[in-house]
């Protein structure tokens, strides 16, 4: 199934008639990492949001290279603060897999194998609301990942974590990105971003106001405003 390129016309999110974000056009291919950034209110959570069908359009399209309902199928979204069920590790590894009908046994052995990748072995019978914040969000990756997602949207995934834990996430992020999974992720923390990034929106009053390949956003950044936001300016 290819999902690549995704397609963005025109889109736009408007409430009581006002423009929170666009109109953004945005072409998108199938590897890599797209880190959007951009100050508060900019709009990163409502494109991402916009972008995995959870928000409405209020204008536009968006087109991917297969029918929409089974681009969705292969979409992954990890949250800022992590949305755990009330049961085990295991049984959350285990949920998503049974949703898509892969038998009981399997499930169990792909969520011990997950458990393992991001470093929750031990903790697979631990009620999930318990588990240190940074254990929650490794879990919530394994949980995304678990179901092999060919894109993933993460909403400021580290935003809540200290530096070992960041650390850690990005490990298991830039592996998914090394086995295909193509990662749309926003950040404030331009240190992540440049570690993450292989492309970079610079969005500004709900518009993309810069993008491009991460290694000219970062070293030869075009406009004032992305100049002054790399300095760590306030841009408004
Ligand atoms: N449900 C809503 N109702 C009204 N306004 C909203 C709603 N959701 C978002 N907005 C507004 O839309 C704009 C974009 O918000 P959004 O959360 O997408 O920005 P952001 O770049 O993710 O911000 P932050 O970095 O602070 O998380 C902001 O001005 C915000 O106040």
């Amino acid at each position: 199934m290819q999902l690549f390129p995704m397609t963005a016309k025109g889109i736009e999110s408007r409430r009581r008639g006002q423009v929170l974000v666009g109109p953004i056009d945005l072409t998108l291919d199938g590897t890599g990492a797209c880190v959007v950034v951009g100050p508060n209110g900019a709009g990163k959570t409502t494109l991402l949001r916009l972008l995995h069908g959870t928000a409405r359009l209020s204008a536009g399209q968006i087109n991917w290279a297969c029918p929409t309902d089974e681009a969705r199928h292969h979409q992954g979204f990890v949250f800022q603060r992590p949305v755990m069920l009330r049961r085990t590790v295991l049984q959350n590894l285990i949920y998503p897999l049974r949703l898509r009908g892969v038998p009981l046994a399997q499930a169990r052995d792909r969520a011990r194998d997950w458990a393992a990748r991001v470093g929750l072995a031990d903790m697979l019978d631990r009620a999930a609301p318990v588990l240190s914040g940074g254990e929650q969000q490794k879990l919530a990756l394994a949980r995304a990942l678990i179901s092999e997602p060919k894109v993933l949207f993460l909403d400021e995934p580290c935003a809540a974590l200290d530096g070992r834990a960041t650390r850690e996430i990005e490990e298991i992020l830039t592996h998914a990105k090394s086995t295909g999974t193509r990662l749309i992720l926003s950040t404030h923390d331009m240190g992540q971003a440049r570690r993450l990034a292989d492309q970079v929106l610079f969005l500004l009053g709900g518009r993309i106001h810069e993008s491009g390949p991460a290694e000219t956003f970062f070293n030869r950044p075009e406009t004032p405003q992305a100049r002054a936001f790399l300095r760590g300016d306030i841009v408004e």
